[in-house]
């Protein structure tokens, strides 16, 4: 029986990728100390896994941004607007695939970046290949046989892991019409069969393809292509030890095609979906020689195994199959993980007892060496003394009194309609704002976050290791709130906000303020290309003891006469980007965190807050992958919205908003949530999401993103003035907001104060432009 482990975290330990990429990009740093810490960190986690006895070891899993965009790079998928910097002498081709991936500003080019969007349900993001009618491919870059090999130097042979060909036009996008992607796998396939001969050459004995569409709905053309990748590969390497990895979610309708591919191994994500193996162990899968491997350990979570559950899974595969057709690994890559549990070293952040209950991505890799070993001893009485250790700290906390509160679980029990329900309709609430309100029409504001500078950020880590008192950050902060009110109100911003420069992350700093959450101190985990999340870790039931941001938004609105709006994150976000529970549904989770967030909105209302914004940009990531499965979820996430949202007047404003989305297939759930206004990413797509909303004749107040905050790029005047004519051809006047896609705590100073006063001028234009044609008072 072989283990294997399907993707290692590639930030280092302590986020050393993402600091050696920024020093990079500012060029405090060189090209030699980017690729050498890469190096270290690929030599470092190739080592660990070696000394945990783990058989098949990924190489090709560590990338300087995303993995997606290393396969565009590496099959020529380079997009003809950068072709001009791969003609420039003077780049190299680090300079052309960072420019692939964040855009291009320099020498009076101005090329903007790829597109970007989440990773199947997970908070990671990958970079969007663009395709072409009838586009050709051709190995660009050595980087899966250079990885390859140079593990081989340290002595470590590895499975090279490579997005399969299937999934890897699906991943991306069609740049014009009259095509769909996947008739493009003709003209891939001989660029991968390139790829895989050299590996073999130079050793290779497996290669892992990830497929993970082989969980989706896939159509009878995808389903076609993977017969013919597979078939053509089996064809052309009929020594080669191919394994196909699935994971998140059930095969499901995909099972049968799953099961007679002809391939060495096949993974399946038992954590997602444990009924899987029964599924599998009566088809014909049985009769083939192909190995099943198990993913038992959860790759995207943080707690321990349950290692009598797993041998459980392990035995029953073993029993059908025999122990040559049996690996062991974790549910998917480790990517999702954070690196190391060791390294939390600090009580006071990780008590003990909550600690013995958790595992990070070294830790599971332990775990997979351990069921191993643990399903090689026949003994049962041996058995049990070997698991004993294990099955007491799956005790410890399944009756810890740390978890269960009766009190949270009756409230929940106690949610009625009333809870789900503002007291009128939208259009009688619209008129009861506009009233209370009197904002101009296309009213102006921003997303939340003002930019997080370094000095703010270097003052939390002081405040953190007690080196400035609680009372001096808070006057920091304090006078960032004041400089940054001056500015908008300089500017002349309807509905301000106070910018977030207390908070380190919009999840985590709530999960801080929660009971029944505890954090980790280096828990970092890859959200896009530089940027990570320390998602903040759910152990029992939520409740909040106090008020978690009136005393910020209250300083805030007594520095102002304008508006100054209330900043929460909804409940589903909170729970879609926090490691969860694995012991209660998401949904009970999700309703805890409800209420708790329902009594901050109603204590902001008290406070004289009258517009309060309730984030749900991971409204859209919890989708279940199977669309048979979305309406149960979207019922819950949306109910838990409009409870957190429905304790207020119907003079108070509750604003959403949304980012990373497209809306087009869940737009009527979107409606249902039935916030006041919903503000949204849409610049990139050039307002095209906006049809969407158009279509559905949505009845609410929206305010469409005007400019890309994911890039350093100021917008003009002009073009925020065609995206807002264009918003304004399919939204209502009276209903449309203007605000940039998302917030601005990413971005720089200089920056932002450039395109919001673009923002401003563009409105204001466009202002006078209906006053002259329409008469009507802006
Ligand atoms: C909107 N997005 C978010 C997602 N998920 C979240 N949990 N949060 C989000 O905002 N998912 C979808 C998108 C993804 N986008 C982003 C955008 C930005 C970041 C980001 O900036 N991450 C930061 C880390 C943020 C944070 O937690 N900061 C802390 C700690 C800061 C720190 O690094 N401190 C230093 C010491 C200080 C110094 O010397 O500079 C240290 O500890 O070493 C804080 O501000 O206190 C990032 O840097 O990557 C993520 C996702
Ligand atoms: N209020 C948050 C939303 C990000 S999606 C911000 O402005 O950063
Ligand atoms: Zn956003």
């Amino acid at each position: 029986m072989l283990t294997q482990n399907l993707g290692y975290p590639r930030i280092g330990a302590f986020r050393e990728l993402k600091k050696a990429s920024e020093l990079y990009w500012s060029g405090k740093e060189s090209l030699q100390h980017l690729l050498t810490t890469g190096k270290k960190i690929r030599e470092a986690n190739w080592t660990l896994q070696k000394n945990a006895h783990i058989d098949l070891i990924p190489s090709n899993d560590f990338s300087f941004y995303d993995q997606v965009l290393d396969m565009s790079f590496t099959v020529n998928a380079i997009p003809e607007r950068y072709h001009e910097i791969a003609e420039d002498r003077n780049n190299t081709e680090t300079d052309l695939y960072f420019a692939m991936a964040r855009g291009y500003q320099k020498d009076g080019k101005d090329i903007i970046a790829m597109e970007m969007t989440k990773w199947f349900d997970t908070n990671y993001h990958y970079i969007v290949p663009e395709f072409h009618k009838n586009q050709k491919f051709s190995l660009f870059s050595n980087k899966i046989t250079n990885e390859y090999q140079e593990a081989k130097v340290l002595g470590i042979e590895t499975k090279p892991v490579i997005i399969g060909p299937v999934s890897y036009l699906l991943l991306g996008k069609e740049k014009e019409d009259g095509f769909h992607r996947i008739e493009l796998i003709k003209n891939l396939l001989p660029v991968y069969i390139e790829i895989i001969e050299k590996l073999e050459k130079m050793g290779a004995q497996w290669i892992q393809l990830d497929e993970p569409f082989l969980t989706l709905d896939l159509s009878d053309e995808e389903k076609k292509a993977y017969h013919l990748v597979y078939d053509q590969l089996r064809k052309k390497f009929p020594y080669l030890k191919i394994m196909v990895a699935t994971y998140f979610d059930c095969t499901g309708d995909n099972l049968g095609l799953a099961v007679v591919l002809p391939i060495d191994a096949l993974h399946i994500d038992l954590v997602r979906c444990p009924s899987q193996l029964n599924d599998i162990l009566q088809t014909s899968f049985i009769l083939s020689n192909t190995i099943l491997s198990l993913g038992v350990i959860d790759g995207r979570n943080i707690w321990i195994n349950d290692f009598e559950k797993s041998l459980s899974f392990i035995q029953k595969a073993i029993d059908v199959l025999g122990e040559d057709r049996v690996m062991i690994a974790p549910s998917c890559s480790l990517l999702h993980s954070p690196c190391d549990l060791d390294n939390e070293k600090d009580e006071s952040v990780l008590t003990a007892e909550i600690k013995q209950w958790m595992a990070f991505a070294k830790q599971k890799i332990e775990e997979v060496a351990n069921l191993k070993k643990l399903a090689s001893i026949k003994d049962p009485q041996k058995l049990a003394i070997a698991l004993k250790p294990n099955k007491d700290i799956i005790e410890s906390r399944k009756n810890s009194p740390l978890i269960h509160k009766p009190q949270v679980k009756e409230r929940v029990r106690n949610i009625s309609d009333v809870h789900s329900r503002r007291a009128s309709a939208f259009k009688i609430r619209q008129k009861k704002q506009e009233e209370a309100l009197n904002l101009p029409l296309f009213p102006t504001t921003t997303i939340g976050s003002f930019p997080q500078t370094d000095e703010i950020r270097q003052l939390r880590a002081k405040l953190k290791n007690g080196t400035l008192s609680q009372d001096e950050y808070e006057q920091k902060v304090k006078s960032e709130i004041d400089r940054s009110i001056l500015w908008q109100e300089e500017i002349g911003i309807d509905v301000l906000v106070h910018g977030e420069f207390e908070r380190n992350d919009m999840v985590e700093y709530f999960g801080e303020q929660l009971d029944g959450y505890v954090f980790s101190q280096n828990g970092w985990v890859q959200s896009y290309g530089s940027r990570c999340v320390k998602p903040p870790i759910i152990y029992g039931d939520i409740e909040r003891s106090k008020p978690m941001t009136v005393k910020w938004s209250q300083y805030a609105q007594s520095r102002t006469n304008h508006y100054m709006k209330g900043m929460l994150t909804g409940p589903v976000t909170i729970l879609q980007w926090s490691f969860v529970r694995d012991d209660q549904s998401r949904s009970e989770t999700t309703m805890q965190i409800a209420l708790a967030i329902r009594d901050e909105v109603t204590d902001l209302e008290k406070a004289g807050i009258k517009i309060i914004q309730i984030d749900e940009p991971a409204i859209r990531e919890g989708l279940p992958l199977h669309k048979a499965d979305w309406d149960y979820y979207l019922n819950w996430a949306v109910k838990a919205f409009r409870i957190s949202a429905s304790g207020v007047k119907d003079e108070t404003q509750i604003h959403t908003h949304m980012c990373y989305s497209e809306f087009n297939d869940i737009i009527s759930h979107i409606a249902n949530m039935d916030a006041d206004v919903i503000t949204i990413e849409t610049s990139r797509s050039q307002m095209e999401l906006l049809d969407a909303f158009a279509d559905f004749n949505y009845p609410n107040e929206i305010g469409p993103g005007v400019y890309d905050i994911h890039s350093p790029r100021v917008p003009s005047v002009s073009e925020i003035e065609n995206l807002l004519e264009k918003a304004l051809a399919v939204i209502p006047a009276r209903n449309l907001w203007v605000n940039p896609d998302c917030g601005l705590k990413t971005r720089k100073w200089a920056e932002t104060e450039l395109a919001l006063k673009n923002m401003m001028i563009a409105t204001k234009k466009l202002r006078q432009r209906i006053k002259e044609t329409s008469g009507i008072e802006a």
